[in-house]
């Protein structure tokens, strides 16, 4: 479903943060991607929905080679949920947020609303849906920023943070979620534990280079090599030692 070779990334400022990556992603798998501050996390993920360009190397999506002339499309299949919903939140209600793309894309009125309000009931935001977005608290919207992205039916899920700000009842309606989609999934964090309970897979960044592609559980119970990285034990398996 994705595959990515040898991709390098520097901000205008010289900044090399992502060095000679390559990885792979198989079609309903969930990925989780943590690391230190400023390990790259984001910048990856904004590699693979194309906000920005690798200067060296490729991604191919869905068998597609990114470039812009294939971005349009691409952008078609990977949703993505930004650190900062307040990025994707810009219309008058939670509804017509939700409903923004859908309309766009000439979608009849019945269709967008099914659409609209199996997503909002499917985040556990449907009580939300006539507020003004940048009324709602910071998890309100969190969840309503992934009500918009599942609205469009996307193959791939992209997030970034996504338990940030969010309450523990929140949560646990996540994990639930996330556990219960079947789309190909690349969840960055640093809540470790929802990697634990969702991610299979994990991969750890350092310095904008991959330190470990594997099981999640081989890696999350290794304390010399979490500590190395500035991580540390889930909560989960503390108790455990
Ligand atoms: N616009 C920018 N210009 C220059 N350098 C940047 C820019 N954005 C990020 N960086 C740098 O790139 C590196 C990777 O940043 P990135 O935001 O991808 O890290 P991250 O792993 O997501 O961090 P965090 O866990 O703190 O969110 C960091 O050293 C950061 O300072």
């Amino acid at each position: 479903m994705i595959n990515v070779s040898n991709i390098c990334y520097i901000y205008p400022d010289g900044h090399e943060a992502i060095r000679n990556i390559s990885f792979s992603v198989q079609q309903g798998e969930c990925i989780g991607i943590i690391g230190a501050n400023g390990a790259g996390k984001s910048t990856l993920l904004k590699l693979l929905v194309g906000l920005y360009m690798p200067q060296k190397g490729h991604i191919v999506i869905d068998n597609m080679h990114m470039s812009k002339q294939t971005l349009r499309h691409i952008r078609r299949i990977v949703g993505f949920t930004f650190q900062q919903a307040d990025d994707q939140l810009f219309m008058p209600t939670v509804y017509d947020d939700v409903a923004f793309a859908l309309r766009n894309d000439g979608m009849n009125e019945n269709e967008v609303s099914q659409r609209v309000i199996n997503a909002l009931t499917l985040v556990g935001a449907i009580h939300v849906k006539d507020r003004p977005p940048y009324r709602l608290s910071e998890g309100e919207k969190r969840l309503v920023t992934l009500a918009t992205v599942l609205a469009m039916e996307p193959k791939i899920l992209l997030m970034d943070e996504p338990t940030a700000a969010l309450d523990p009842r929140a949560r646990r309606t996540l994990i639930h979620l996330v556990q219960s989609l079947s789309h190909t999934k690349i969840i960055t964090t640093h809540d470790l534990d929802f990697v634990l309970e969702c991610c299979e897979r994990t991969i750890v960044l350092a310095n904008g280079t991959i330190a470990y592609d594997g099981p999640t559980e081989a890696v999350l119970t290794n304390e010399p090599f979490l500590h190395e990285h500035h991580l540390e034990l889930p909560l989960m398996l503390q108790g455990k030692k």
